[in-house]
């Protein structure tokens, strides 16, 4: 339960033991300060995919709903996407237009499951191919025209002869990189202050990539199948995407101001060549250079920035660009030996940070009344003890705002000795000149008042004002004691 600036609590994973009993084996709290947080969705591009990518996710009924979707799009195509998805082969990933359909698949699914879980994006950032997702989650594409325009991505790789090409991911900001590259690599992607992506043709990256690393710059081939994309070596497969793409986006759509463009410089967003998410935005995409340091720098310090990609592969370009205030959250991981678990322990956190995932929509649909074997899960709501918290003191003033208290008033004592002989015999009343005296005296109630409120009734001054005399009456405890019933209820 989330409560303002109290604790959001997520426990994402249970398990049913044999005996039928539920047990956690995931949970996690945090601070939940009460302020609403930016939500970015990034989607990021080529080198998030992996062998077996799809496999595991597919256990999600929205996830899988979506692949089988895509799946039937492209199959009168000769395209086998369960395969590309589920098998452990590396090898099929050598095929570009298997990448190209396999990222865009898991994108179309993984939108598909946040938006189900109506987590909504305030803004939307894509790398490279990645700003396909873009044009989804912004209502730009329909899942057919996405995986499509994929498809249309890959058959023009694998169509146009390039040269033999590589890239690479290297510790270096375009400004410091540009500068030491030879002239036949471009920088063809500027990822952030510390990283950018270099390309260009595959014999001159493999020395260049040698030199930094023997410098101790962070440098990494980015698995492209052999084509350098955003550089001048691909200029030719511009004319045939763009014709392509224009039977796939047959009515393109306005881009909404959510989705900030990394192939468009910033300047130029008010164009109309930035305006809709057309076949010409997608090929210029293809070709130039990516401006990604550029536009995330508009994401917010205090951003909830989701990754949605078969790998969260932009984690380290963003944990260094970002402010240290920002929330990154992957949905996947390469690799990881169980990819529901690391999706569900994320949507925890996307709780944590103060969405409400409505997580229902994981799960089948509960009819009641559920049967009696139905394990129980309330044993594994408890309040947590680890943080200290204010708690308000009875001592304050004003805090009690009535008291009452039973006092024995005894003749012998010298306060209260003009008692006697004010008790009118019959009735047990007390005389009025004895009630004045009480009231002048106000012992009685000062200590009544004292000690509810642990003050010192000695050097007390009390004022009374509305003082009523609700019964004269008292009552013998015995020859010489009275037994009188104080109230006070304080005024206002
Ligand atoms: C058509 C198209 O789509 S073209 C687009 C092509 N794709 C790209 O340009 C993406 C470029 N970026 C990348 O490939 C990735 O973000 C990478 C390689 C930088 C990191 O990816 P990961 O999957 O996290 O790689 P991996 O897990 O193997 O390595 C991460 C390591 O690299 C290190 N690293 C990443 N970036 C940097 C950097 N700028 N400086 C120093 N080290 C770095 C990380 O600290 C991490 O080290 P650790 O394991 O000791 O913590």
């Amino acid at each position: 339960m989330i409560k303002s600036g109290i604790l959001g609590d997520s426990k994402t994973k249970t398990h049913t033991k044999e005996e039928g009993q539920t047990v956690s084996l995931a949970e996690n709290c945090d601070y939940y300060p009460g302020i609403r947080r930016p939500v970015w969705f990034v989607y990021s591009g080529m080198g998030s995919q992996w062998a077996g990518m799809g496999a595991q996710l597919m256990r999600i009924p929205i996830f899988a709903r979506a692949i089988k979707k895509c799946h039937k799009v492209l199959e009168p195509k000769g395209i086998n996407l369960m395969n590309i998805l589920v098998e452990p082969d590396k090898a099929i990933y050598d095929n570009i237009l298997n990448s190209f359909v396999g990222i865009a698949a898991v994108q179309i699914g993984l939108t598909d499951v946040l938006r189900e879980l109506n987590v909504v994006p305030d803004n939307i950032i894509g790398h490279s191919v990645g700003e396909m997702g873009c044009a989804y989650a912004d209502g730009c594409f329909t899942a057919e025209e996405m995986i499509l325009s994929a498809y249309s991505r890959g058959l023009i790789s694998v169509q146009t002869p390039f040269i033999k090409g590589a890239m690479a991911a290297v510790g270096l900001g375009y400004k410091d990189i540009v500068g030491l590259c030879p002239p036949e690599i471009e920088v063809a992607c500027h990822n952030g202050p510390e990283s950018s992506t270099i390309s260009g043709p595959a014999d001159v990256m493999r020395a260049f990539v040698q030199e930094l690393t023997a410098k101790g710059i962070f440098a990494k081939e980015v698995p492209c199948s052999n084509i350098a994309y955003h550089s001048r070596y691909i200029a030719e497969a511009g004319p045939g995407l763009q014709q392509y793409l224009s039977e796939v986006i047959k009515n393109p759509k306005p881009r909404s101001q959510k989705w900030v463009s990394t192939s468009i410089p910033r300047e130029k967003w008010d164009e109309p060549e930035a305006k809709y998410s057309s076949a010409e935005y997608h090929t210029n995409n293809l070709l130039r250079c990516v401006l990604f340091e550029e536009t995330s720098r508009l994401i917010p310090s205090n951003a909830v920035v989701i990754e949605i990609a078969p790998h969260g592969l932009l984690q380290a370009i963003l944990k260094r660009s970002l402010s240290q205030n920002c929330v990154h959250i992957p949905l996947t991981r390469r690799g990881h030996s169980d990819p529901v678990t690391f999706l569900l322990d994320n949507i925890g956190k996307l709780y944590q940070t103060g969405l409400m995932p409505d997580v229902r929509v994981l799960y089948p649909k509960i009819e009641f009344p559920v049967s009696t074997g139905t394990p129980m899960l309330s044993h594994l709501v408890e309040w947590m003890h680890s943080e200290k918290w204010p708690l308000p003191k009875y001592a304050e003033p004003n805090y009690r705002k009535a008291s009452r208290r039973r006092i024995i008033l005894s003749v012998h004592d010298e306060e209260y000795e003009y008692i006697t002989g004010n008790v009118i015999d019959d009735s047990r009343k007390l005389s009025a000149d004895a009630i004045e005296l009480l009231r002048a005296k106000n012992t009685a109630l000062k200590r009544t008042y004292a000690c509810s409120n642990a003050e010192n009734w000695f050097r007390m001054r009390l004022l009374l004002r509305r003082m009523k005399v609700h019964k004269r009456r008292v009552r013998y405890e015995d020859s010489h004691s009275y037994r009188l019933h104080v109230s006070i209820a304080q005024d206002g």
